[in-house]
């Protein structure tokens, strides 16, 4: 995979199930929702999102269901036990039952387990004094309501994929998972793991493939500078790109991945957030030097900063990149902004699936000439993330020339 905007094949997804009824107001906030989702409604919009993905030609791969062909193979089954109970608020005993609960359980049982969590009162043989003084309300093992937000557990670059390495406690175990399916899952035997989740902090939100061979890397609330750097590494280090935009972002809930400010729609124009276009920064990292074997020791060229929009026509060889303002006037854009106005998914050059409710921004996509299937997500968006992040593109056709 070389752009954001070739031809969509395949996308991996994931249907929010029973995770998203753990969700309270007591503990919405820790895990990263600003409300308590209808969850049947949520199903119910995510089933239309996947619809009109199947409908147009794209392949749907469910992660749930994924993981649970997985979960049959011992050493994939060993790793995300183990990542389950590496939490220090357990101690030895209940880490000890614990570990023996998710090993008695089938495959698929073990899948729902390890994403919907497990309570304290679920649990089979709990014991000992962590144990006892946990809440009711507590969970031995936390739900993962933000699998469905694909995008940020793994990005594919090239014909590799980076297992991330998520920033938040909410989030940080779904990367085993993923990890655990890229390396165990026959669909996916022989592809190279190109990051993972031990290593600095980087989310998929943050990564946009600007055109082929040159990749924007968000630096904020998630990916640090140093997982944009060991990225850039990494991909240098292995012909996935020549060019990579580090550009910071404000470490704010509103644009905790660059995702949220903008996205592509087309092979030279983004829909972008006009409150911070003008004031976008891009430093310009290269390789500095011969290509050593081991890519974490590659020589990085470092120049800028300079204004993104420049940055990015010049590393994509075009004049200009062209810009779809979010929303109309300020306030508008904000509200439209939040509401995930950017965050689009692409399936082809201009053809993108847009949230419905941002009516001002998608009436803009559709005068600059994307058509615009509008899926509805009233309640999916109480996670804030839309269309592209609740998707992770697997393969996607080359760029036409
Ligand atoms: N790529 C994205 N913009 N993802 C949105 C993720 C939303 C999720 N609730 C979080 O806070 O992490």
């Amino acid at each position: 995979m070389t752009s954001e905007v070739g031809r969509l094949r395949t996308v991996l997804l994931h249907r929010p199930g029973a995770e998203l009824r753990r969700l309270t107001p007591r503990n919405n906030d820790q895990l990263l929702f600003d409300g308590v989702p209808w969850v049947a409604r949520a199903q119910e919009e995510h089933d239309a999102f996947a619809a009109a993905l199947t409908d147009r030609g794209v392949e749907v791969l469910h992660l749930d269901r994924l993981l649970a062909e997985v979960m049959g193979v011992p050493t994939a089954r060993s790793e995300v036990i183990a990542a389950a109970v590496d939490d220090p608020r357990l101690g030895a005993t209940l880490r000890h039952a614990t570990t023996a609960h998710l090993s008695d359980l089938a495959p698929e049982d073990l899948a729902t387990a390890l994403i919907t969590g497990v309570a304290h009162d679920e649990l089979r043989g709990g014991r000992g004094l962590a144990y006892r003084l946990m809440g009711r309300g507590e969970f031995v093992v936390p739900p993962l309501p933000n699998l469905m937000f694909t995008r940020d557990s793994s990005v594919w670059v090239g014909s590799q994929v980076a297992v991330t390495s998520l920033a938040m406690p909410a989030r940080d175990r779904e990367s085993a998972l993923t990890a655990a399916l890229y390396a165990h899952h026959p669909r996916f035997a022989g592809v190279d793991q190109l990051y993972g989740p031990q290593l600095e902090h980087l989310e998929g939100g943050d990564v946009l493939l600007l055109s082929p061979g040159v990749l924007a890397v968000g630096v904020g609330e998630r990916t640090t500078a140093g997982g944009a750097e060991r990225l850039a590494r990494r991909v240098f280090a292995r012909g996935l790109a020549r060019t990579v935009l580090v550009v910071p972002i404000a470490q704010e809930r509103a644009t905790m991945h660059l995702d949220t400010i903008c996205t592509m729609v087309d092979v030279d124009a983004m829909v972008m957030y006009p409150a911070v276009a003008g004031s976008l920064q891009a430093w310009t990292v290269t390789a500095g030097g011969e290509l050593p074997d081991d890519a974490d020791t590659t020589e990085l060229s470092v120049e800028g900063p300079q204004p993104f929009l420049t940055a990015a026509a010049t590393a994509m060889g075009i004049d200009r990149l062209r810009v779809i303002d979010t929303g109309l006037d300020p306030v508008t854009a904000e509200r439209e902004q939040w509401d995930d106005g950017n965050n689009t998914l692409a399936l082809a050059p201009r053809l993108a699936v847009a949230y419905e409710r941002n009516t001002v921004t998608n009436a803009a996509l559709e005068a600059a000439g994307i058509e615009v299937v509008a899926i509805s997500g009233s309640e999916l968006g109480s996670g804030r993330g839309g269309p592209r992040c609740m998707s992770c593109p697997v393969l996607r056709e080359p760029l036409p020339g």
